[in-house]
């Protein structure tokens, strides 16, 4: 399954953006594994069910909208200097070795310092704290490499020896691979093998670039002065509010609002349920929603997924007529695949064996056999033939 990791300073908000993102949509909290452990649980990217046009619904989504099921990591707070042990150290790049793609929070209302200490709103450059990470990703990532170096290069002597192969090798637990090293020595312009290692922190940057595409979540968003908004905004940043997300998503456990994640807004079903207090926070969320589109919790899990990671989702099927599985239930299942992915790849997604087995796929709309090398398209039903059952 595919790992999103939040990563920065301490108190811009991660764990409360982490906890707001898995807090399972009240229609789908009986999903299982909604936390796996204190710091790694299952978050959900949106997408609407293609069972909308169907007359047949799934049972599976919630008014037409469908959540798939993702990992996401809160990580240890970071100083500067946490490569060299600084602050919880290197604990947190511990956890960024296992993601896929990294959600950079900073605080957008300049209320931290870059150590995390509280500060009036606005004290703060919150730009500031973009280069941190990059930073202390690409000097760990240095600092391993670095290790391995001298050995490296003399192995390199040999002919049969691949530096490339060597240091995907050594770097394979950060999902680092051949293509990646190669790309980044190009980038940075030099020749690996004549490299001397204390000339390796650009190319470490890019590796780390390549390795863990980050997007950045402008936290704290409902507390920014709109100076703070424009300029984190103009950054390419997504502005979030994990504090809002975590109290609509709470509003809505216990039926107070109805609110699905993802939505620009929220409807109070019977307003005399609630106190003065609720109403006037409610309806300071409303406003902050109305100006900014929704609280961009969702958005910027849907943006690592589908913009970082280039994802699309596929829908596999039994029955390409009917559009269900071997139980009768329409579109039970949604995976989400590599953009450039093959009926073939759908197929050892599915199960191994009917991988293994596949003889041809269907596309569920057209009713036309497609070829196995065939590229699918984001939201394709396919059914898949193969000798495995
Ligand atoms: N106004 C506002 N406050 C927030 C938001 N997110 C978090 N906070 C507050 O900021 C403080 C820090 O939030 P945390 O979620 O604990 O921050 P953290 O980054 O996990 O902190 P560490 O665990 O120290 O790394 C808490 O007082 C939160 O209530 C937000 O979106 N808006």
């Amino acid at each position: 399954m595919i790992t999103l990791a939040l990563a920065g300073k301490p108190n811009c908000g991660k764990s409360t953006l982490y906890r707001a993102a898995t807090m399972a949509p009240a229609e789908i909290a009986n999903y299982p594994f909604t936390t796996i452990d204190a710091n790694r649980g299952v978050a959900y990217v949106r997408v609407p069910c293609p069972c909308t046009s169907l007359a047949h619904r799934c049972g599976v989504c919630a008014d037409g909208i469908r959540y798939i099921a993702v990992h996401l990591i809160d990580v240890a707070g970071l100083v500067p200097e946490a490569h060299t042990g600084k602050g919880l150290g290197n604990q947190f790049l511990d956890h960024l070795r296992q993601a896929d793609a990294i959600i950079q929070v900073i605080d957008a209302s300049g209320s931290t310092d870059i150590e995390g200490n509280p500060d009036n709103p606005g004290s703060h450059d919150p730009l500031e704290e973009i280069p941190m990470l990059k930073t202390e990703m690409a000097m760990w990532l240095f600092g391993i490499i670095e290790k391995h170096w001298p050995k490296m290069q003399r192995q390199a002597q040999s002919r049969s020896f691949s530096i490339y192969a060597g240091l995907a090798d050594i770097l394979a637990g950060l999902s680092i691979q051949e293509e990646h090293v190669m790309e980044a020595e190009r980038e940075a312009g030099i020749e690996l093998r004549l490299t001397a290692s204390g000339d390796l922190i650009e190319f470490s940057k890019i590796l780390m670039r390549k390795a863990k595409p980050m997007i950045i979540a402008g936290n704290k968003a409902d507390l920014a002065s709109p100076e703070l908004l424009t300029k984190v905004k103009d950054s390419g940043a997504i502005l979030t509010s994990g504090a809002a997300e975590l109290a609509l998503r709470t509003a809505a456990a216990s039926h107070m609002i109805i609110y699905h994640p993802g939505d620009a807004s929220f409807s109070i079903p019977d307003k005399g349920k609630l106190s003065d207090a609720q109403k006037a926070g409610l309806m300071k969320m409303k406003a902050y929603m109305d100006a900014h589109g929704g609280t961009g919790v969702q958005e910027i899990i849907n943006r690592a997924v589908f913009e970082l990671l280039d994802m699309i989702v596929l829908y596999p099927v039994e029955d390409e007529t009917h559009l269900t599985d071997g139980q009768g239930r329409v579109l039970p299942d949604a995976f989400l695949m590599k953009k450039g992915s093959t009926p073939h790849d759908l197929a050892y997604q599915v199960h191994t064996d009917i991988g293994k087995g596949f003889l041809y796929a269907i596309d569920a709309k057209t009713k036309m056999r497609i070829k196995e090398s065939a590229v699918l398209k984001d939201g394709d039903i396919i059914k898949i033939v193969s000798t495995a059952k």
